[in-house]
């Protein structure tokens, strides 16, 4: 059946991830700030009503984390006010929302995956307002899925694979944190799994599909060692690489303290949704493929 998605944050990872997908069974418009700013103020159901959507994807958000300790209100307002907005708008038109959240609401603590009901508990400013903006949204509709991810890259973007293969063209070595565990997720496999969300919702009003869920890829890393396997992978393609020393997060000072323990339960998603993404590894080949396969073997 035919789907059509209106997606917030036209530029973002995930939001070019979904219009990517769209085909004749899937229609996507995305919604740059000139049309819908996350930041602004007032009853947004006209706005979203435009686009005639049957789900709405709120991707947009406020994503720089350092940045976020001093810019606390512009994050809240856009990744809690702003997020409680496009519930609000989604619950006025009787349709379904999703809501893109983040391993970063919780602390850290432990080794083992969060489940979706665990105590969260943010230990930085862009967390905090990304759990304001899970709050607004369970608020404002019943009739939503929060996905939380974690670790997002794409071929597009800001991203740490990107950031990575810009320093590997001018350093031999970098230090890198491995002291933080998690699961790096492909925004194309994020894009597939909201896909596949929202067809769910749109389809059928069961209590079980919708609440919080986590879409991770599987497998657990730390990102020095994902720094490796990038690294690995771009060799193989004639891409840049350098050596990666292994840190602890002390003797990487930042504004924001990030939680040691990013891994992500994602059992509930799998039974609810029928949705498991792939191993961290093989989908970073996918993006590689396009990030430094194009540059190692240009068009004749
Ligand atoms: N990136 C990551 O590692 C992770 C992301 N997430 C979540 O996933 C979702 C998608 O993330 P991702 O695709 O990486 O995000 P990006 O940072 O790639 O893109 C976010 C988009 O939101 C837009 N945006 C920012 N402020 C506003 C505003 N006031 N009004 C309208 N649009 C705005 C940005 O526009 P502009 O570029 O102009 O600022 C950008 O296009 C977000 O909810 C994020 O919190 C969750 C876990 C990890
Ligand atoms: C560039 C660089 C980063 N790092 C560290 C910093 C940080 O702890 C880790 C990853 O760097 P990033 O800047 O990608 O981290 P960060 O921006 O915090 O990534 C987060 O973004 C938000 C939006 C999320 O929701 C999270 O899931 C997560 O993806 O690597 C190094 O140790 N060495 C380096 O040379
Ligand atoms: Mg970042």
């Amino acid at each position: 059946m035919s789907l059509r998605l209106v997606v917030t944050g036209r530029e973002g990872q995930v939001t070019r991830a979904l219009q990517a997908l769209a085909g004749p069974d899937l229609d996507v418009i995305a919604l740059g700030r000139e049309t819908f700013d996350l930041a602004a103020e007032g009853d947004a159901t006209a706005i979203f009503a435009a686009a005639k959507p049957d789900v709405i994807v709120n991707a947009g958000a406020y994503t720089a984390v350092d940045k976020a300790e001093s810019e606390r209100d512009l994050a809240f307002a856009i990744n809690g006010r702003g997020a409680g907005r496009v519930a609000q708008a989604a619950a006025a038109l009787n349709i379904p929302v999703i809501q893109i959240s983040t391993d970063y609401v919780f602390d850290g603590a432990g080794e083992t995956p969060w489940l979706e009901s665990a105590p969260t508990g943010p230990v930085g400013v862009y967390g905090a307002s990304k759990l304001a903006g899970e709050a607004a949204v369970r608020a404002a509709t019943p009739n939503h899925a929060i996905l939380r991810t974690c670790w997002v890259y794409a071929p597009w973007g800001a991203n740490f694979v990107k950031t990575m293969l810009r320093l590997a063209e001018t350093r031999q070595e970098l230090r890198v944190v491995a002291d933080q565990n998690g699961a790096p997720t492909s925004a194309l496999d994020i894009a597939e799994g909201v896909v596949a969300v929202a067809r769910n919702l749109a389809a059928r009003p069961d209590a079980n599909l919708r609440g919080v869920f986590h879409l991770a890829a599987q497998g657990v890393t730390n990102w020095a060692d994902f720094a490796r396997e990038i690294f690995a992978q771009s060799l193989a393609r004639g891409g840049p690489s350098a050596s990666v020393v292994s840190i602890p997060s002390r003797d990487y000072p930042t504004p924001a303290a990030r939680p040691l323990n990013s891994r992500l339960s994602t059992d509930k998603l799998a039974q609810a949704h029928g949705v498991r993404l792939p191993d961290w590894r093989d989908s970073l080949t996918r993006v590689m493929d396009q990030l430094v396969g194009a540059k190692a073997t240009p068009p004749a």
